[in-house]
């Protein structure tokens, strides 16, 4: 029988998963190999399961009606994920499953490092709801489903915010009173197995990227920047929560507080209603007043002036959020796209980049249309690249790390 790894991605639009074979004695840095990968996207708007084995083969390719199929982050035994582990679980014939691992959003001040799952563990995780109160639960739910089936089955959590704890102080700091930070109120970041996974793609294909300033721009349903230098996060434009900084799918980005003091005291407005507005209605989907997603936006844009002024926001809060990680590098060396938008959307990457001309990006339009790995142009100051990201590779290498 196979041994294998099943890594479980939990996002905001899309479940992803990937299943590796493990040689006896495989360590984390050895070559990873798939055997089944696929992942369920466009949940919420127009979900879609698409599932390869090794050789590319289509296993699955279903879409269905997003009003039958529930949202993101519903329990383990309805919705989305309970679609995903039926089938994953019916692939499972042949394999003998040695070990789970689980992007889980929030890790709090104390979890850095990949961790194997206890109860115990999985209580202290829980406590974290409050600092992601839409991630966390979607990142749980599977973890305690599969806890209570197999209670013996290794499962290991790897956390979006570790990669982020080599950031300064003042990247974490935040100016309010001192207790704030001693309660874990401070900066975290997000999206950490991603950047992780694209640090060691630019150690291995741009030694020169990789040790110099670079901007990672993970910016698909959820979104954010990492300012790198030397392969390690320096900053980030998430903070505290997964709403900070840029523009998304349906969260605000960066937002002035007083605005959440107006909406308490001049609307009456609830924490629950706030909560729904800052996560649920705001970002691209707000502003364009019909989706949430890219491909549907572009579609519209001749027809709608909302729709246009919705992506204008998002390139022009790039460009300004890009300016800011810039300043925490002190220049820019590079600048690499990844995730659902930055990987499929030339559109927005040469908006993007026509307003980042003043930092010495020149966009090559042909290599960008072909989403090539190299879309700037020899001359240009800032090498541009597109580099699609793998969060289950970064969870495959967290769980040979912590079962060893
Ligand atoms: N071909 C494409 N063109 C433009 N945008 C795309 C394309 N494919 C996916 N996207 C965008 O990427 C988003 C999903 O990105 P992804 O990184 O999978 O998100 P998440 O992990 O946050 O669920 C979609 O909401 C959509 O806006
Ligand atoms: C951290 C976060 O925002 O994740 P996603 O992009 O998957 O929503
Ligand atoms: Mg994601």
């Amino acid at each position: 029988m196979t041994r294998a790894v099943l890594a479980l991605n939990a996002g905001s639009s899309s479940l992803k998963f990937a299943l590796f074979s493990i040689e006896k004695g495989e360590g984390a840095t050895a070559p990873s190999h798939r055997i089944a990968s696929g992942e369920l996207e466009g949940i919420g708007t127009h979900p879609h399961f698409i599932a390869h084995d090794a050789s590319g083969h289509t296993l699955v390719d279903e879409r269905w009606d997003p009003a039958t199929t529930g949202q993101a982050g519903d329990d383990a035994h309805h919705g989305p994920m309970a679609t995903l582990m039926d089938w994953v679980g019916r692939q499972l014939g042949d394999v003998d499953l040695m070990a789970v691992g689980h992007r889980v959003v929030h890790g709090g001040p104390e979890f850095i490092a990949p961790v194997r799952i206890t109860p115990d563990i999985l209580d202290r995780l829980t406590a974290l709801t409050p600092f992601a109160p839409l991630h966390q639960p979607g990142s749980l739910a599977p973890i305690r489903a599969l806890l209570a089936q197999k209670p013996d089955l290794p499962q290991v959590a790897c956390f979006d915010t570790g990669f982020h704890h080599t950031m300064p102080a003042v990247a974490q700091a935040q100016a309010l009173p001192r207790e704030y930070a001693a309660r874990g109120v401070r900066r975290y970041g997000f999206h950490g197995l991603s950047y992780e996974y694209i640090a060691s793609a630019l150690h291995d294909c741009a030694p020169r990227l990789s040790e110099g300033r670079t901007i990672v721009a993970h910016i698909g349903s959820g979104g954010s920047l990492c300012a790198m230098r030397g392969g390690r996060s320096v900053d980030t434009t998430m903070g505290f929560s997964v709403l900070d900084g840029l523009v998304m799918g349906t969260r605000c980005g960066h937002l002035d507080p007083g605005v959440i003091l107006y909406m308490l005291r001049e609307e009456g407005l609830g924490a629950a209603e706030i909560e729904n507005i800052l996560y649920h209605r705001s970002g691209l989907l707000g502003v364009s007043g019909v989706s949430a997603d890219m491909r549907d936006l572009h579609a519209r844009t001749a027809i709608s002036p909302e729709v246009t002024q919705a992506l204008d926001l998002f390139t022009y809060r790039f460009a300004q959020e890009a300016g800011a990680m810039m300043a925490a590098l002190q220049g820019l060396d590079g600048l690499v796209f990844t995730a659902g938008i930055g990987e499929n959307d030339a559109v927005i990457r040469a908006a993007i980049c026509a307003r980042l001309e003043w930092a010495g990006i020149r966009l090559d339009a042909q290599a960008n249309a072909a989403h090539r790995d190299i879309i700037s142009t020899p001359d240009s100051a800032v090498e541009v690249r597109v580099i699609p990201t793998d969060e289950e590779t970064t969870i495959r290498r967290h769980v040979l790390m912590c079962l060893a």
